[in-house]
């Protein structure tokens, strides 16, 4: 299983939680990896973890104030993306766009989506993965993956109907390793969460309890 997390803009220490998701997936036949913000790639990824980016533009180099441009986000150490989160939505045009940027700086890409109608026209752009993660249960600690195990399983199906090779992440209110199981049960191939390691006392503790049933 893959196991992405996503600080969002949480006031937590990037650089520790990193230690703390190098540090587990040590100990694990999971993934893990963590998405900072972008300000804190280059000290996340000199860590050693995983790093993600959050966002990118669809953009080249040039004019373009304020955007996130792949290849700098890929110098920064970052070797993989978030594309339209629920907390940063694209149109359709931009996140073709910023999966193809994405490509051509050789970061991997994981396309978020609300539903399983989504996720098919997200599987269609030629991502990665997919990520289906319904807004209602986003930072509510009710897993996804109990709480509306259809929207995973109709998720699966919708990407494996586009492109099987996609593969299907699920998030929302993921924190425990039974939430993970659940998630893997369902057909998918990793969990993305946020704040059960993001605002955890304990991140280390966290990460063990998420990874400890895998
Ligand atoms: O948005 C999410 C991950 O990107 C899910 O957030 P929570 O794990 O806090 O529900």
């Amino acid at each position: 299983m893959f196991v992405l997390v996503n600080l969002k803009t949480y006031p937590c220490d990037p650089v520790a939680v990193a230690e703390a998701v190098r540090d587990v997936n040590e100990t694990t036949d999971a993934r893990l990896a963590v998405a900072p913000q972008a300000a804190h790639l280059e000290r996340v990824a000199e860590t050693g973890v995983e790093t993600w980016a959050q966002h990118v533009d669809p953009i080249d180099y040039g004019s373009n104030t304020g955007h996130a441009l792949a290849e700098s986000v890929a110098e920064a150490g970052a070797v993989g993306t978030l594309i339209n989160h629920s907390e940063q939505r694209l149109k359709l045009a931009d996140i073709d766009g910023s999966v193809q940027a994405a490509r051509r700086a050789d970061l991997e890409t994981v396309v978020c989506a609300n539903n399983p109608a989504q996720i098919g026209a997200a599987a269609a752009l030629g991502p990665d993965a997919v990520a289906v993660e319904p807004p209602e249960l986003i930072g509510t600690g009710t897993p996804v993956s109990q709480a509306d195990p259809d929207v995973v399983e109709d998720a699966v199906n919708a990407a494996a109907g586009v492109d099987s090779e996609v593969s299907v992440l699920c998030g929302a209110g993921i924190s425990t390793g039974d939430d993970v199981v659940a998630a893997g049960e369902l057909g998918a191939e990793g969990v993305l969460l946020a704040s059960g390691v993001a605002k955890a006392d304990d991140p280390t503790a966290a990460l063990e309890a998420l990874v400890d049933p895998l």
